[in-house]
């Protein structure tokens, strides 16, 4: 058996099995204490992997992902991301590891549209809410500006810093959000529904441009996405919720019209 280490701390390679970024066991969810809204949700999402969240309006989508970064506690069960415990009497600190960790995209990219694409980047490296209006890039420290020069040039953007994002075009403002995302260098990325409205040209662009990234830097990712085409194509994984449960938990590459009836029709 293959051994890695030294002296007397000799580990099995074998058995170090990665810790899974997301952990949940029999998570339920809950506003309204007679209409749980997740229930008996269980799922491991292994770092690097790329995963599809679909399923009809009201399923519990987007309240999955708010647990996921700490915004709402779980009703019940475990849940642990990034090896942060999120359930219980979860601790402040490890909400704000996770939020650390995290970067988020959404339909509508929450970009500040007065002012110029670097300065939007630059808020990603921000950690408080509200904390952009005394940050632009011409008062950002250096290296602040060079890390988000480079988030730029990821997403394509490198020659348009300089310029307002109400003078780009949808799919530009999208990807100046993910820049945004990308600058902290996260472990996990979030988006929802990243592609809704684009039109369909820059929508595949937009996920081809999420599902290249994490793969070049093993960053988990977890999109919603009522596309069923962007689901199939820019992610390893389909998860399909209704009714706030697991409906089906497939590869990718094995999603079947089956599958598509029973997650739409029922
Ligand atoms: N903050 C909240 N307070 C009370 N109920 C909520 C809240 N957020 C969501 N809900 C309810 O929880 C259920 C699931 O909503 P959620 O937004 O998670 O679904 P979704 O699958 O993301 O839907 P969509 O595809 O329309 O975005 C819905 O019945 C919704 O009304």
């Amino acid at each position: 058996m293959n051994k890695v280490g030294t002296g007397t701390e000799a580990v099995s390679a074998v058995a170090v099995a990665p810790v899974p970024a997301i952990r949940a066991d029999a998570l339920s969810k809950s506003y309204d204490p007679a209409r749980p809204v997740l229930r008996d949700i269980s799922l491991a999402i292994r770092p690097g992997e790329r995963v599809a969240l679909i399923g009809p309006n009201g399923s519990g989508k987007s309240t999955l992902l708010r647990c996921l970064i700490g915004l709402h506690a779980p009703s019940g069960g475990t849940l642990e991301v990034l090896g942060q415990p999120l359930h219980g009497h979860a601790t402040r600190r490890a909400r704000a590891h996770v939020r650390g960790r995290t970067g988020m995209v959404f339909q509508h990219h929450a970009l500040v549209r007065r002012r110029v694409a670097l300065s939007n980047v630059l808020h990603g490296l921000l950690h408080r809410p509200g904390g952009w209006r005394a940050l632009s890039h011409q008062t950002a420290p250096s290296d602040w500006r060079a890390r988000g020069m480079a988030a730029l040039e990821a997403v394509g953007l490198a020659d348009r810093a300089l310029d307002r994002v109400d003078a780009l075009s949808g799919g530009q403002q999208q990807r100046v959000a993910i820049a945004r995302a990308l600058v902290r260098d996260p472990e996990f990325l979030i988006a929802d529904e990243p592609a809704a409205s684009l039109d369909p040209a820059a929508g595949r662009d937009v996920m081809a441009l999420f599902a290249r990234l994490c793969a070049e830097r093993g960053i988990t990712l977890l999109y919603t996405s009522h596309d069923m085409a962007h689901a199939r194509d820019y992610s390893d994984r389909i998860v399909a919720l209704r009714d706030g449960q697991v409906q089906f938990d497939t590869p990718s590459h094995d999603l079947s019209a089956e599958h598509l009836q029973e997650s739409f029709d029922g």
